[in-house]
């Protein structure tokens, strides 16, 4: 068996009877049932992902995944391929959007080459390079299976390396200039839904918008993947990118730690590994809505809620360190509220009030 399979097959449910006595804690604390909304709800997930009712989250992570889409060369996407190999860099440069709101929120980032077209080296870049750019899926498929398998297992061992690092909640980012016609694609095809799932990524005038439903509808026709092996879809239609953040997912649900959906593309990343094992659902987090169309859609797919409303539509995991804070205020909740049990109606200072 490949590592990817043992690990799909040892994916456990989230623990229901940790849930259950988080649940039970969170209603005797000293406010009115429910009053905390969707803070309660997280801290009762969060015990279900640990199987503890109070949890910390100290050291935090962002994973980016970067790599390159050779469907670019149908004139899908605004930008030169190029930016995706500079913004990578400028990741660990600090000068990103991702880079600039982790240090805000005091979390880390790792970036990950995974794919990048050309070759990189800078200080603190993670290169497990599976290929130089996927193939150009308008004229047949991405990448083999062998590819797909590779850049999901290689997804698996970053997370194993952060834990082993003392990471305890993750984010899911991603760099690569067409990767929203590529996680489009993969949506179209695991939902069934149509070419209301394209956007106009990072920003098309309207004659490249239609040429990218045109170029997506004809990609999925040409390449005729199987929606109901996850791998085959990812192979044909997918992106290296989208393969390494499906293997965060099912490495974080592996080990039992949070993990946090950002954009449409990490969000079609867990669509994959919720059906590739459908236990994972229980350790994902969503953060923010993205504009990008078919988010909304893979959400719905996955009945993610997600908390915040910021009309972001970045990419990069920008919405992950903001989830973090979220994490650590329901942790705030649990842990340090008093219940109405370890309060007295006989204190002193009643007597002052009454
Ligand atoms: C400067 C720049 C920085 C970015 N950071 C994230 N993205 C986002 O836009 C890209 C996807 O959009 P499309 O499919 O239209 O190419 C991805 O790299 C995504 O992370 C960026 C895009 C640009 C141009
Ligand atoms: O929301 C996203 O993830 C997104 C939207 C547009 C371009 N890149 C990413």
């Amino acid at each position: 068996m490949n590592k990817l399979d043992t690990i799909i097959e040892k994916i456990v449910p989230a623990d229901e009877s940790a849930k259950e006595s988080a649940s039970a804690r969170v209603d005797s604390l000293i406010k009115p049932i429910g009053s905390l909304g969707r803070l309660e709800d997280l801290a009762v997930q969060l015990a279900g992902i640990t199987g503890r009712v109070n949890n910390s989250f100290e050291k935090k992570c962002t994973v980016v995944m970067s790599s390159d889409n050779g469907v670019v060369e149908e004139g899908v996407a605004s930008s030169p391929q190029e930016i995706t190999a500079m913004q990578t860099v400028n990741m660990l440069k600090g000068i990103t959007g991702i880079s600039v709101l982790s240090k805000a929120a005091g979390s880390d980032i790792r970036v990950v080459d995974i794919g990048v077209k050309s070759d990189l080296d800078y200080p603190g870049l993670l290169v497990r390079k599976i290929k130089h750019g996927t193939d150009n899926m308008a004229k047949g498929p991405a990448m083999t299976r062998d590819e797909a398998i590779a850049s999901i297992e290689a997804g698996i061992e970053i997370v194993e390396e952060l834990v082993a690092e003392g990471y305890s909640i993750l984010g899911t980012g991603e760099m690569g200039i067409g990767n929203t016609s590529t996680s489009s694609a993969v949506a179209m095809v695991l939902t069934g839904c149509g070419e209301e799932a394209i956007g106009k990524g990072a920003g098309l005038d309207d004659e490249a918008y239609r040429k990218k439903k045109e170029v997506i509808s004809n990609a999925i026709s040409l390449n005729r993947p199987d929606s109901s092996d996850p791998i085959d879809v990812l192979s044909k239609v997918g992106g290296l990118d989208i393969g390494g953040l499906t293997g965060c997912f099912l490495g974080a649900a592996y080990h039992r730690i949070p993990v946090f959906v950002d954009g449409v593309i990490s969000a079609v990343a867990a669509l994959l590994a919720c059906r590739l094992n459908p236990n994972v659902k229980g350790y994902i987090l969503p953060s923010h809505i993205s504009m990008e169309p078919a988010y909304r859609i893979v959400m719905e797919e996955l009945g993610l809620r997600p908390f915040l409303d910021m009309d972001m539509r970045l990419g990069e995991g920008s919405g992950c360190p903001m989830g973090f804070q979220i994490v650590d205020m329901a942790c705030a909740m649990m842990n340090n509220m008093a219940t109405f049990d370890e309060i007295s109606l006989s204190d002193d200072f009643l007597v002052d009030i009454r």
